[in-house]
């Protein structure tokens, strides 16, 4: 590729916990890295996925925290101009892509304008595929609950079921017919069809047209589905808080993993997403969590603590359910684990 060449912008979106950081973990292990440059936006004030990406493809660049499409917009202009200026130098890789993982509280169609309507990043880069990926598990209510999803499935040229295994074959189907009536111009796949066939993720090209056509169309009849009309402007997001708690002393995992268990159980709804890099007990190595609602994903065993992190932090991601009520649940339930 000639460098005077635009760069296409891929964007993969998903609501909280949905799986873009796992998806991107295993599909780059099959990729020649030398050909993609990865920005990772997370809503937290502690970024983890690009500690989990950084095995994969090192030079994974973190945005500022904060939410790309409404607060961070000029940084990740930023971002994308240094990413070019140091390609052109010499001092990354010759990459022709980018891809963006974007929070999972993200409206993918902002993030597009900033790029369609700047001047001087329509220069460098063009338009990519926009992924979403579709937690199987959780869809139904995400789209009941949370507005940023409707807009998030609603852009999408390519929309992505995770997560096929937690739900039986029969509501596959029906959620994959279900998505189709919300966005019939998308292509519709699963995440392991993808990891399993040399099918691209991402295309250069998007077919001509189609995000204009699928704009009009669903301004035609997502009112027949949803309460909130997506629109190619920000949505506002409802209220939301995060929780970050950090620790120095090694945790208990048996009696944590029960806390934990217990608050999701009761609180699922309201902890959008729980994610937590752990010093346990009787390990030298960290444990990485995962919660999802109302599910706790299996524990990962890392083999070193990575990057500059060294005690345990865990970010919870809130809507409905105060920062620090839970700090202070947390709190009680460590001073209860310390009395005799
Ligand atoms: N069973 C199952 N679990 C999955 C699948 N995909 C992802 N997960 C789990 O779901 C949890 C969340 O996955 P992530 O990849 O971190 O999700 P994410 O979309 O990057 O999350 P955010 O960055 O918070 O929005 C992790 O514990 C994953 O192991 C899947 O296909 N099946």
């Amino acid at each position: 590729m000639h460098y005077e060449e635009k760069l296409p912008l891929h964007v993969l979106s998903g609501f909280l916990g949905s799986g873009k950081t796992t998806l991107l973990k295993s599909w780059l292990a099959q990729q020649n890295l030398n050909d993609i440059a990865l920005l990772v936006n997370e809503f937290g004030e502690v970024g983890i996925d690009h500690h989990l990406l950084n095995e994969v493809a090192p030079d994974t660049v973190l945005l500022p925290s904060g939410c790309i499409c409404c607060q961070i917009r000029g940084e990740l202009k930023t971002a994308l101009l240094d990413l070019y200026e140091r390609r052109a130098r010499g001092l990354l890789p010759p990459f022709t892509q980018v891809i963006l993982e974007t929070t999972g509280l993200a409206d993918p169609s902002p993030i597009l304008s900033t790029l369609l309507h700047d001047r001087q990043l329509q220069h460098h880069f063009t338009q990519g595929t926009l992924v979403t990926l579709v937690d199987a598990e959780h869809a139904r209510q995400q789209a009941d609950e949370q507005p940023e999803w409707i807009a998030q499935v609603s852009a999408a040229d390519k929309l992505l079921l995770s997560k096929c295994d937690r739900v039986s074959e029969l509501e596959k189907c029906a959620l994959q017919q279900w998505l189709h009536n919300i966005n019939p111009m998308a292509e519709l796949t699963d995440t392991q069809h993808i990891l399993d066939t040399p099918h691209p993720l991402f295309q250069s090209e998007v077919e001509h047209g189609s995000r204009d056509q699928r704009f009009r169309w669903l301004g035609a009849c997502a009112d027949d589905h949803f309460a909130l009309k997506p629109t190619a402007h920000s949505l506002s997001h409802p209220p939301t808080q995060t929780c970050v708690i950090t620790l120095e002393q090694s945790l208990n995992w048996p009696a944590f993993a029960i806390w934990l268990s217990m608050l999701l159980h009761c609180h699922g709804s309201t902890v959008l997403r729980m994610k937590g890099i752990l010093r346990i007990s009787d390990s030298r190595s960290p444990i990485v969590i995962q919660g999802v609602q109302h599910t706790l994903h299996p524990p990962i065993h890392l083999q070193d603590w990575p990057g500059e992190l060294e005690s345990s932090k865990l970010v919870f991601i809130l809507r409905g359910l105060e920062a620090d009520r839970l700090q202070q649940a947390f709190s009680r339930y460590m001073q209860a684990l310390q009395e005799p």
